[in-house]
């Protein structure tokens, strides 16, 4: 078993059939307007259709969804990834009345911010460590191509499961593992040969360095 990749902003049915035939076992969807990479429900929900087709499990990206936007796109989606200020108790809402697997995103710049997860533990099932962006030097929380100090996550991180993103490409992916420790990757504008619009290659090659990667057996 190679380490386990979720390859988001998705938004074109050959990039999901790169990333199914790659073995991906995430297919992400951005669900927030500003985004170069965002689709509306209808779109995602013919894109699920095709990375179901290949068995991977599809993920919603949301930045501060309302109630109206996670059930429109609901069809589309099997795990949640809240990218926004969702506080654990929004969180553990969303999750009851969604019934969906959910993902924290956690902006890191430093150790504290790590410690964050643990507020979290008991409302989500996965934790994803992103690199955290200044105040004002973009639209988006995410999808931005930085990385940051991996270390920082070196002995704490959290005990349910976690994923690592944040400005990851087939260069830099293996000194992201090693000094993480991360089992599973997610990664968008590294895969990019313009904002939103995906590389086959890229695909191929991100994931063709994952395969060499990673544990030995499948995580929850
Ligand atoms: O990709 C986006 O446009 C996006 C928009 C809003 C919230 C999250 C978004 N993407 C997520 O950001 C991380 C890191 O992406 P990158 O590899 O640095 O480009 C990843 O989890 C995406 O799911």
């Amino acid at each position: 078993m190679s380490l386990e990749v979720k390859i988001c902003g998705l938004a074109s049915p050959n990039v999901i059939d790169a990333a199914g035939k790659n073995g991906a076992r995430w297919a992400g969807f951005v669900f927030f307007p500003p985004s170069p990479r965002y689709v509306d429900a209808r779109l995602a929900i013919d894109l699920a259709a095709i990375a179901r087709s290949h068995g991977m499990e599809t993920v919603g990206v949301y930045v501060n969804p309302t109630d109206r936007l996670l059930d429109e796109t609901a069809p589309a989606v099997d795990w949640i990834q809240l990218h926004g200020q969702e506080t654990p108790e929004r969180a553990q809402a969303i999750r009851a009345q969604s019934g969906k697997r959910l993902i924290k995103a956690l902006p890191i710049a430093e150790a504290a911010d790590v410690e964050a997860a643990r507020t979290y533990e008991a409302v989500v099932d996965m934790i994803l460590f992103d690199a955290k962006v200044q105040p004002g030097t973009t639209r988006l929380p995410g999808g931005n191509g930085r990385t940051f100090d991996w270390t920082l996550l070196e002995g704490r991180t959290p005990s349910l499961p976690w994923m690592l993103s944040g400005g990851l490409d087939a260069d830099n992916l293996a000194q992201a593992v090693l000094e993480s420790g991360a089992k599973r990757v997610d990664v968008s504008s590294g895969l990019e040969d313009a904002p939103g619009l995906k590389s086959l290659d890229k695909i191929a090659q991100f994931m063709n360095h994952a395969r060499t990667l990673g544990p030995k057996e499948q995580t929850p």
